[in-house]
């Protein structure tokens, strides 16, 4: 599939890291389906602050209870951050995707690269992944993949600034806060601007698009095309949650959801198993061990190693049997 650009992002690609990102999606829970029950993901919540203001935002910061998008126990510094991975991905080897996700943007962060970096010289077989608004993507794009991420997110939730304005209140660009259709302007330029090169360096690109009903159910397909040809992997329609300046609006029906979903499937693959999930979430996607007591993780664990004990010994059979 050519880019907008001309260039077929797979041709761009040797045939070695062609392998590489079959082997990494094979293994991301959000990428592919069929993984989510094997292999697990650890996000780590280095990123509080924030370069925009979404309308549906509300981040807290000691939060043990709720699960979405946002909410975390505690900020971690790089250092926690990677003190917490040696543990976890000790005690549950199925977790192959250290992802950065908040609460706030990643990019308006230094912890993440200082972050990414330690993980990085820890755990150099992990798939590191990257989640933002993407204003700032053009700019940190190097940094970006010289940090070794190869699973990019970007949130786009209009590609008309007239919509995405109804979204956005106000966005912190280049010492200066831009408001209306001059902040989702500028906030859209990035993004278009950042997932093009991201898709361009080889980085694999899933779109988050929050479906606002009475803003953007009737948009979101035209969003879709722009992905096909920008050679995007994969689109995340994810249901609004009804808070902050949204708390009085409707979320969209499950049915509502798959409506919007399946006009869009034929331009780009569709995500349709995301859980929301926290910024401090790890283990299986929906079964949070950040959540859980320590007598059902331990569960966790010892049903975890049983796995692993018997992916090992059908490796072996079948090397017997050849
Ligand atoms: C917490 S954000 C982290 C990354 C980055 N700050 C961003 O917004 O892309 C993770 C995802 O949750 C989404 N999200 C945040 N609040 C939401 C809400 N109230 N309803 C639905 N999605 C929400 C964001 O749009 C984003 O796609
Ligand atoms: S970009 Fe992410 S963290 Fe920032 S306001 Fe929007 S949803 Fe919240
Ligand atoms: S929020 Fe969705 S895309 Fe992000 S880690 Fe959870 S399931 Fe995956």
């Amino acid at each position: 599939m050519a880019t907008e650009s001309g260039k077929d992002p797979e041709e761009c690609l040797s045939e070695e890291d062609r392998d590489s990102i079959k082997r990494l999606i094979a293994q991301h829970p959000c990428y592919n389906k069929d993984a989510q029950h094997k292999f697990g993901r650890i996000h780590l919540s280095v990123a509080p602050k924030c370069n925009i203001k979404c309308k549906y935002c509300d981040r807290k910061y000691d939060c043990v209870n709720e699960s979405r998008p946002g909410v975390t126990s505690e900020v971690l510094n790089p250092q926690q951050a990677l003190e917490k991975t040696q543990k976890v991905l000790e005690e549950y080897p199925f977790i192959k995707v250290v992802g950065i996700a908040g609460p706030g943007d990643p990019l308006a962060n230094e912890e993440t690269f200082e972050t990414f970096k330690l993980i990085k010289q820890h755990f150099p077989d992990v798939t590191l992944c990257l989640s933002t608004n993407g204003l700032a993507l053009p700019a940190r794009i190097q940094d970006v993949l010289d940090s070794g991420v190869s699973t990019l997110t970007v949130t786009l939730n209009a590609i008309d600034p007239e919509i995405g304005a109804k979204i956005v209140d106000h966005v912190n660009y280049n010492g200066k806060t831009y408001r209306g259709v001059e902040g989702a302007s500028i906030l859209l330029e990035n993004q278009l601007e950042g997932i093009r090169k991201a898709v361009e360096a080889g980085l694999v690109v899933k779109i988050n698009t929050v479906l606002v009903p009475g803003i953007n159910e009737d948009h979101i397909i035209e969003i879709a095309q722009k992905l096909n040809d920008m050679g995007v992997y994969i689109m995340n329609v994810m249901p609004l949650i009804c808070q902050a300046d949204f708390a009085d609006w409707t979320a969209p029906t499950p049915q509502e959801r798959k409506a919007v979903q399946d006009s869009c499937e034929p331009y780009v693959q569709q995500m349709r198993h995301c859980r929301q999930c926290r910024s401090d979430a790890y283990g299986l996607l929906g079964k949070d061990l950040s959540q859980m007591s320590e007598e059902r993780r331990n569960m966790v664990k010892v049903d975890a190693l049983k796995k692993a004990e018997s992916v090992k010994k059908n490796l072996l059979m079948m090397r017997l049997n050849k």
